[in-house]
């Protein structure tokens, strides 16, 4: 039987030179989902996915992918997986499908495979229309998509992307987003690094949140942004004044903000559990609600919460 956790990370750490980029980490990844390392500039990312595929030698702590010991293993690790990296180069005067043929054959894939793998592939990111076109024609989010393709041309089972929509504006990373998602559902775990807090949001089934060199949080993105307990119900009424006083006494309610327009009531438990039973108090004390409005923590609040500061000024 296929184990369940396809990584396994205890206890790693990483030096150089006496700066120590990785501080004892731990994580599982489970087969078939797409779990993000999400984190700032400089909080050990690269580090830690390079040592997880085999291209960092492992210093301290055990890395299990695949079911193989990366120190002991690392030529089973390499055949069990696909990579694609921030400074990936495609050679500039291949075509797209000379350039997943050439990988096909790197890797010894038999012809008749090889060429049905690159059809499919070059189907899958909608590369078809530019499979003679050379690689320095392309533009930035169809190289992306053609190194995706070619990390997927040895069917690996697990894909690592390192900040794989770096430097792409949001239309297309939403497109690498859905090829992503794709791929994942054919059966391809994922595992990327990113800093943008969206971008782990919207993709990932679990995410561990890094930086300095530490795992500081980790959880499916509902499970991180709840554990802040700091929903807020956005509330509009014919008589804000009672309608406070008729949810004196509600246990999850934190406190209440008395606005122009409405109520702010801060939940000190998942906000949308407890939405309609405030509803319900009001209404049953005869105050009639004209708007409803209930705003979760982001993925930002998260990494305030954990490090006192924000991740798009972390790192830099
Ligand atoms: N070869 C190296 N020699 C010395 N220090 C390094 C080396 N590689 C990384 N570091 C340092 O280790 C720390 C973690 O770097 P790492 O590249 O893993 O971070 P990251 O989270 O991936 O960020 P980025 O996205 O900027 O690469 C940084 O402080 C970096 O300067």
């Amino acid at each position: 039987m296929e184990e369940e956790n396809i990584i396994e990370v205890r206890d790693l750490e990483h030096v150089f030179d006496g700066f120590a980029a990785v501080r004892g980490i731990s994580f599982t990844v489970r087969r078939g989902e797409i779990f993000s390392f999400l984190g700032p500039n400089g909080a050990g990312k690269s580090t830690t996915i390079n040592i997880l595929t085999t291209l960092l030698p492992l210093q301290k702590g055990t890395v299990r992918v695949a079911g193989y010991d990366v120190a002991r293993e690392p030529s089973r690790v390499r055949e069990s997986i696909g990579i694609v990296f921030q400074d990936d180069v495609l050679d500039r005067d291949l075509t797209v499908w000379e350039t997943m043929e050439f990988h096909g054959r790197l890797y010894s894939i038999p012809r008749d495979e090889r060429r049905r793998r690159i059809d499919d592939l070059l189907r899958v990111v909608e590369l078809g229309p530019k499979r003679n076109e050379q690689t320095k024609n392309l533009s930035g989010g169809m190289k992306r998509r053609l190194q995706i393709a070619r990390g997927l041309m040895t069917r690996p089972k697990v894909l690592f992307l390192d900040e794989p929509t770096l430097g792409l504006d949001p239309q297309t990373r939403m497109r690498i987003w859905d090829y992503i998602r794709e791929v994942n559902r054919a059966g391809t775990t994922i595992f990327l690094t990113t800093h943008y807090m969206e971008e782990a949001d919207m993709l990932s089934d679990r995410i561990s949140i890094i930086d300095n060199g530490k795992i500081i949080a980790s959880g499916t993105p509902e499970e991180l942004k709840n554990a802040l307990g700091e929903d807020v119900v956005y509330l509009e009424t014919r008589d804000n004044a009672r309608a406070r006083e008729s949810l004196r006494g509600v246990k999850e309610i934190r406190s209440i903000k008395e606005s122009t327009r409405g109520l702010s009531i801060t939940i000190a438990a998942d906000g949308s559990h407890c939405l309609p039973g405030i509803v319900e108090r009001v209404r049953n004390a005869g105050i009639e609600i004209s708007s409803v409005n209930l705003k979760k923590p982001t993925m930002d609040d998260v990494f305030v919460h954990y490090t006192g500061r924000e991740l798009r000024d972390a790192g830099a």
